[in-house]
């Protein structure tokens, strides 16, 4: 680091994470170097299996790798006790994952004003624009059961913006949505991490949608490299 560099919001240094199970050992993660600054849009892609759901579990402080580095806004994750790694999540990362991970006895609106009142930072005033810009008014008296796959994705969206994350980590965020609805609410997220100087690392399939990003890498045989944008 030198003079007036910013701290990166995510580096991952040299990060292996293998899984034991019936088969024996088998290494998915084999040396990843990651970096993530403030405004940057990361778009991750890679064959089905190839690790990217693990690399965001390990970067969102679920799960622990094998050996290597992950300091989130300077902060080691190794060397934080799971309170401390539960506190740094809720004050500074807004998580979508495929398991959208709803409070099931709460209402649509209750759900997405949660995390940003945990984190100490309720904004009844942002939580309404998302309900209203991801068209979410219909529902927001409703509780998860009763919404669609596509909704339930919208509100995890909604719930992640609405705490104004630092980082936001997201596994493919509108693969539940049709493309047009998907196209609206990724410019959204897109708009909001602009608005807050927030970052994005998002899985996704879709070459389309990762070239929306402000930049592209490809995980594959446990490497990360630079996409190829031209497929
Ligand atoms: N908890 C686990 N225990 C054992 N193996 C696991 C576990 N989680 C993931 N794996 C294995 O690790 C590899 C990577 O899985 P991961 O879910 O990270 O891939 P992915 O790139 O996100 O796949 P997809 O695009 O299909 O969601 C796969 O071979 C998977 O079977």
């Amino acid at each position: 680091m030198w003079p007036g560099m910013t701290t990166p919001l995510l580096h991952i240094a040299n990060l292996h994470k293998s899984y034991t199970g019936s088969e024996g050992t088998v290494p998915v993660l084999q040396g990843i170097d990651l970096t993530l600054t403030a405004g940057e849009t990361l778009a991750l892609t890679g064959e089905s299996g190839s690790g990217k759901s693990t690399l965001l579990h390990l970067a969102a402080a679920l799960d622990a790798p094998d050996t290597g580095s992950i300091r989130m806004d300077g902060v080691e994750l190794a060397a934080l006790g799971d309170p401390a790694r539960a506190a740094l999540r809720r004050d500074k990362v807004g998580l979508v994952f495929q398991q959208f991970n709803l409070v099931p006895s709460l209402s649509v609106a209750a759900n997405i004003s949660l995390q940003a009142r945990l984190a100490g930072r309720p904004d009844p005033d942002l939580c309404a624009r998302l309900i209203d810009r991801l068209g979410l008014q219909a529902v927001a008296t409703r509780y998860p059961e009763q919404l669609s796959g596509g909704q339930q994705q919208r509100v995890a969206i909604a719930r992640a913006l609405a705490a104004r994350p630092a980082l936001i980590l997201a596994d493919e965020p509108t693969g539940n949505l049709d493309e047009t609805t998907g196209d609206t609410v990724l410019a959204l997220l897109l708009d909001l991490v602009a608005e807050t100087d927030a970052a994005l690392l998002m899985v996704t399939h879709s070459t389309r949608l990762a070239n929306l990003l402000s930049r592209r890498v490809h995980l594959s045989h446990g490497q990360i490299a630079p996409a190829d944008t031209s497929v």
